[in-house]
């Protein structure tokens, strides 16, 4: 397995967030915002403050409801601090790899949240360890952690975050509570979604802007690839250091597709509209004639949309109905750990409304198609209630290769499309028809070129050097018979 990846699990990302506030605690304030970024990571939920005398921590495992009650909170002194939900891609799931990291050292203590992957963590950690550091977790945050620790030993702030940019490879959105000072860092290709906004009473570094939002804040602008965010102690303002320039980005257009929240403003973009905009192309580029088109929420709900509109604003008389309905208390289903428990975990989440199905040619409209268990599931499903044909489109290009970046999205064994044409794809879903959108439409709709973002994962070329990754390039597929067997056997 390459390094800095584990095995298997889902295609979640973890949230950060960092604020500093006028003398107010930070954690109520962190709190929520966490709960905001849930989506983004339910492995574990932490936080970490500092009083300006000392710092103070709490992480859990679980979700943010259940890691903190009240007294948990009212521990958490101090107006500034650090959060963190975590979806592992890293290192262990347990929480010896939870976050906020927490390190002390002679001049002062850390606490720091991560959103990515680094590339080179092995060697970085065997540098350290010869250094004398000791690890007490197998994941990259915590080689981040000590380097910057190392580095604050030897220069100012500004200088010490400068080194360790350069030293650690791959993708990061960090928040970092270093004593009472909170700072935020991006990435030099900005792979990672981070922003900064304004409170009442402060500041906030955050993975999405929604987080900003339920704390009654108003986004200020997104941190610039490769710069340093430096917010005041007292909450009144930041200082910004461009600390690395590259002539390229490498943003997550997945972060659009289906990782954000479609009321967060990534990158200059409203999430929302940008999948409103998929499924107009999606229409442009694939729209077939249907008597109902069905969105698969909730990711797939924008999409569908903008791809009715369109049909609709073309003469089709298409109608949008919500047919699938969704057990809200089921998450989201890359969360399970094995196929079994992601089977099973579909067919509990959505279900279709036989009435408005039965007897009718359906399209259905999903952001993507990752290994294949939802829309594998939900051809079944129609068809057991009286669909006449079953169209599926997909308002992302194919995802062909893993992502190296920040996002489990499992090796290429696993992934449906890998080594498989969107025919073999079709056939295996067992759906009437199926189309992706092309890789151009989704430059269109960020208003990005292509050479600007990270396309990864449905290029297989990849904006950061990955270790090993051409190991992981030969898959043997199993037949269409056995994937479809296996479904059918659940
Ligand atoms: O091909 P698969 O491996 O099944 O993965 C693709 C599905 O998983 C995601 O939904 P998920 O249930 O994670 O979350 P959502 O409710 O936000 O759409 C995505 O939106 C697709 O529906
Ligand atoms: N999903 C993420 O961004 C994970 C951050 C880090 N690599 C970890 O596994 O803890
Ligand atoms: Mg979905």
């Amino acid at each position: 397995m390459p390094d800095g990846r584990h095995s298997d699990g889902p295609t979640e990302k973890c949230g950060v967030v960092g604020v500093s506030l006028d003398g107010r605690d930070a954690a109520q304030p962190l709190y929520y915002a966490l709960y905001a970024l849930q989506h983004r990571g339910q492995e574990s939920a932490g936080i970490v403050t500092h009083d300006g005398f000392q710092q103070h921590s709490h992480v859990e495992m679980g979700l943010v409801g259940d890691a903190f009650d009240e007294e948990d909170l009212e521990s958490l002194k101090g107006s500034t601090g650090v959060g963190h939900v975590r979806y592992p891609t890293a290192g262990s799931v347990n929480a010896s790899c939870a976050q906020p990291f927490s390190v002390s050292f002679k001049s002062g203590s850390l606490g720091l949240s991560h959103n990515g992957n680094l590339v080179n963590t092995d060697e970085l950690r065997d540098e350290l360890a010869a250094n004398g550091h000791a690890f007490t977790s197998d994941g990259d945050t915590e080689v981040i952690a000590h380097d910057l620790a190392r580095n604050l030993l030897e220069a100012d702030l500004i200088r010490a975050v400068k080194r360790t940019m350069d030293r650690i490879h791959g993708s990061y959105a960090l928040t970092i509570a270093h004593d009472d000072t909170v700072l935020g860092v991006r990435d030099p290709q900005g792979n990672r979604p981070l922003c900064i906004g304004e409170l009442d009473d402060g500041y906030i570094l955050t993975s999405e802007s929604a987080a900003i939002d339920v704390l009654d804040g108003e986004l200020v602008r997104d941190v610039r690839p490769g710069e340093l965010v430096v917010l005041d102690e007292d909450g009144a303002g930041f200082d910004s250091y461009q600390l690395v320039e590259r002539e390229r980005t490498a943003h997550c257009f997945f972060e659009h597709v289906y990782f954000a929240r479609p009321d967060s403003r990534i990158d200059g973009s409203l999430v929302y509209d940008v999948r409103r905009e998929l499924g107009r192309k999606l229409w442009e580029e694939s729209g077939v004639e249907s008597d109902v088109v069905l969105p698969v929420p909730d990711s797939g709900r924008a999409f569908a949309s903008g791809y009715a509109e369109a049909a609709q604003a073309d003469g089709s008389d298409v109608e949008f109905a919500e047919g699938l309905m969704k057990n809200r208390y089921v998450g989201r289903t890359f969360i399970m750990p094995t196929q079994d428990a992601r089977e099973r975990a579909v067919r509990l989440k959505l279900n279709p409304i036989k009435d408005v199905v039965e007897g009718r040619t359906v399209t259905v409209i999903d952001d993507s198609i990752v290994r294949g268990t939802t829309s594998t599931q939900l051809v079944d499903l129609l068809n057991d209630v009286g669909a006449e044909s079953v169209h599926m489109r997909i308002g992302a290009p194919a995802i062909v290769a893993p992502c190296y970046m920040g996002i489990d999205m499992a090796s290429r064994e696993e992934l449906i499309a890998a080594g498989r044409d969107t025919e073999a794809i079709c056939e295996t879903v067992g759906a009437d028809s199926l189309a992706y959108l092309s890789i151009d439409a989704v430059a269109e709709a960020l208003e990005r070129s292509r050479a600007d973002l990270c396309l990864g994962c449905v290029t297989g070329e990849y904006p950061y050097d990955i270790e090993d990754e051409s190991t992981d390039r030969e898959v043997t597929r199993p037949d269409i018979g056995d994937v479809r067997a296996s479904v059918a056997d659940d």
